[in-house]
């Protein structure tokens, strides 16, 4: 039963997160780069992917689970790496991890994490990757990414869309300020003393390492033995790098609009990609997943699971832990029964015939 308030589905959240939050970390969780125009698109591409429903296909049990990298999961909704969920929270990133051990999901952990790697490893039983981001001190990251390791975290996400911070507008004007960040203690200062705007862009300036290039996967290799995935892969050429490189996942990504604005929404962008990687290594996706139905569309196109980020910060400001379960078990009551009502009865049945793209359409109006 609905309780009078509580949001319906997953888009109710972000009215919630804005009311709990003090503006400065609502600006921030929610914004894009510059004009935003790739914000806007990264959900309204989803609205012109129609659906080609089949009847008559016994849809009494739905399966929802899948693997990712041989993880089981419930279903392929996983939890996207965002930073600092101390800002959402005041349980933060445990919180966070907890609510994906209660939905039996993954938890990919932001480098920018205001709980520790060990915190959230000890809080409770998640599947958890570890996000890295590559600073100039290489050392401090290859610790972390041992610390990681040694707590259990089953693969590392290498993001590369970040050799700089994207201009986000509201970060400047309301002089963004950078927290503590636990993980970095007695290794680097996050203190920063730049007046003048974005506090956090002016940390990413500093500690970025913007020579950061394919070479470095090697590096990458030298110090870990768990699986790499590559995140923000936007174009077919980059996409055969990565695989021919050796990297065991892609992400495709636009980092929620956050960086490069006028990229293409994420999820145009899997039409391109998953024919040129084939079937080498599982893609994964985010940006714009606000409906289970946008889930579908993503497993229709190919990708093997889907990533979810601000509604799962919006969640936790909301209402915490529990905020968390709430949006991912929203999505999949959505997915499922947008899955009885095309006529797929596990996520393996959901294929490329199940939708109808804006290719279709220009083609079928030549
Ligand atoms: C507030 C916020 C912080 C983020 N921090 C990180 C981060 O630390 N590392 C990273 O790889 N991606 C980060 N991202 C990008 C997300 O992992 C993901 O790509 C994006 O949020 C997906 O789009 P969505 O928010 O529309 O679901 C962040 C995104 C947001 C909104
Ligand atoms: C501090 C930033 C690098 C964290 C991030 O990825 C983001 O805000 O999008």
């Amino acid at each position: 039963m609905i309780m009078e308030g509580e949001p319906v589905n997953v888009k109710e959240f972000q009215e919630l997160a804005r009311q709990a939050l003090p503006k400065m970390y609502y600006d921030y969780y929610t914004g894009g780069a510059e004009d935003q125009y790739t914000l806007k698109e990264n959900v309204e591409a989803f609205h012109r992917i129609t659906l080609r429903p089949r009847v008559l296909v016994d849809v009494s049990r739905i399966d929802l689970s899948t693997t990712v990298l041989g993880y089981r999961v419930s279903a392929p909704i996983m939890i996207a790496p965002t930073a600092m969920h101390k800002l959402a929270h005041p349980e933060g990133e445990v919180a966070t991890a907890r609510a994906a051990a209660a939905c039996n999901t993954i938890m990919l952990l932001s480098f920018i994490s205001t709980c520790t790697v060990e915190e959230v490893a000890s809080s409770c039983n998640a599947i958890r990757f570890f996000q890295l981001y590559v600073y100039k001190r290489r050392d401090v990251c290859a610790q972390l990414v041992q610390r990681a390791e040694r707590k259990g975290y089953k693969g590392i996400v290498l993001t590369v869309d970040t050799p700089r911070l994207g201009r986000r507008e509201a970060d400047i004007k309301n002089k963004m300020v950078a927290p503590r960040l636990k993980n970095f203690e007695g290794l680097l200062s996050t203190e920063v003393d730049d007046d003048e705007g974005s506090k956090l862009e002016a940390f990413a300036k500093e500690t970025v390492d913007d020579a950061l290039s394919w070479r470095d996967l090697g590096w990458l290799r030298s110090i870990t033995n768990l699986p790499i995935l590559i995140k923000w892969v936007l174009t077919r050429e980059d996409a055969i790098k990565a695989v021919e490189v050796g990297v065991d996942g892609i992400i495709v990504s636009n980092h929620g609009a956050r960086q490069l604005d006028y990229t293409p929404a994420s999820i145009s962008v899997l039409e391109e990609v998953v024919p040129a990687v084939g079937e080498k290594v599982p893609v994964l996706f985010d940006g714009g997943v606000r409906r289970g139905k946008d889930v579908f569309k993503a497993l229709a196109l190919g990708a093997q699971a889907v990533l979810v980020g601000r509604p799962v910060v919006y969640g936790l400001a909301a209402k915490g832990e529990y905020g968390i379960k709430r949006v991912i078990e929203m999505l999949k009551d959505e997915l499922e029964l947008t899955m009885a009502l095309s006529g797929c009865s596990s996520v393996k049945d959901i294929t490329r015939s199940h939708i109808r793209t804006e290719r279709e359409r220009l083609q079928s109006m030549l």
